[in-house]
């Protein structure tokens, strides 16, 4: 029988009156990697705790690889790694000194650990820097000591909390391939972030927000989700185009992304040609104008105005 690797199911847990969690279900097979996205507070943390038994539910369940997150939690322990957002490095210990330290934590045998460690240092690109200690590496660096750290004992299992936040843009790219190649080796990654360009390396995704799954599937299909289009725009000045734009077109969204306008609408014929009237009379020029297929972006400033409503 094929088990899920990640089953919840109506998965809530409350702080005083607060859903932090509210009725998760959802599944993830072997060897995806699933992406939990949503903004600050959206309770991506929460799940994390409550499916690596850290925490409780207040109703509803989890099961990791078949065993309940509460009944079975020592056993759970064995099968997952977790690097939270807050994981311990020691800044006095070098890098070796630090994946031995966590070698020791999880009880890893003597016998082939030596291997194991220096397989983690070539994986993530840290042979060179065993040495140095882990206060004197660089974010990019230190988040690749967290995650062989967390697959020291080679776990089946792996829970990312926003691992490259504010890790910079080529780290954050080496941090993910790293991520593909555990996807070969039938680790199943379960990723909360915040950036929606590493939510599209995911194989599927869910939207949280506030506690509520707003919906889930691979990205292509919660974009289609949508069911809209997207009218970018440029212009000669796009902070006031888009004021009025906001302020004048009854459309669902108006968004800036740099110096481009998303519209979001059902209807790009006529919303086109009521922005070009717009900004026309307004004495705005339109450098660009076009419809597009709807980024994830676009489908998470649409779907979470929806929701703030
Ligand atoms: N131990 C706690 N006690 C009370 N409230 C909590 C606790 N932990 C989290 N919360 C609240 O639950 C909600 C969800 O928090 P959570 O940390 O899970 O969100 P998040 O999506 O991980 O956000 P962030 O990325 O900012 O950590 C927030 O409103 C938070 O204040």
């Amino acid at each position: 029988m094929i088990t899920d690797t990640i089953r919840t199911e109506n998965l809530t847990k409350l702080f005083n009156n607060l859903k932090a969690v509210d009725n998760l279900t959802l599944k993830v097979a072997e060897g995806e990697i699933f992406g939990l996205v949503g903004p600050d507070g959206a309770g991506k943390t929460t799940v994390m705790r409550l499916l690596t038994s850290i925490m409780e539910p207040t109703s509803g369940a989890a099961w990791i690889a078949g065993k309940h997150t509460v009944k079975d939690a020592e056993l759970i322990k064995e099968e997952i790694g977790y690097m939270s957002q807050r994981f311990g490095l020691y800044p006095d210990l070098s890098v070796i000194e630090n994946i031995n330290f966590y070698a020791d934590i999880y009880s890893v045998p003597r016998k082939g650990r030596k291997e194991k460690i220096e397989e983690l240092l070539e994986f993530s690109n840290l042979t060179p820097f065993r040495k140095r200690l882990a206060g004197n590496l660089s974010g990019g660096m230190k988040q690749k000591l967290g995650l062989a750290c967390a697959l020291i004992h080679t776990p089946k299992v792996l829970f990312l909390d926003e691992p490259t936040n504010g890790v910079d843009p080529l780290s954050r790219r080496d941090f993910w391939r790293i991520l593909y190649q555990l996807l070969r080796k039938k680790v199943t990654i379960f990723v909360s972030t915040a950036y929606l360009d590493e939510a599209e390396r995911c194989t599927r995704i869910g939207l949280i927000h506030k506690g509520k799954l707003l919906s889930i599937g691979t990205p292509a299909e919660v974009k289609k989700l949508m069911h809209m289009s997207v009218i970018e725009i440029r212009t000669s000045d796009s902070r006031k185009a888009s004021l009025l734009l906001r302020e004048k077109l009854k459309v669902d969204s108006v968004g800036l992304f740099g110096d481009k306008i998303h519209i979001v609408t059902k209807n790009p014929d006529t919303d086109t040609k009521e922005t070009e009237k717009i900004l026309n009379t307004a004495g705005v020029r339109i450098t660009g104008i076009r419809t597009i297929e709807p980024s994830l972006e676009d489908v998470f400033v649409y779907v979470l105005a929806s929701q703030n409503e």
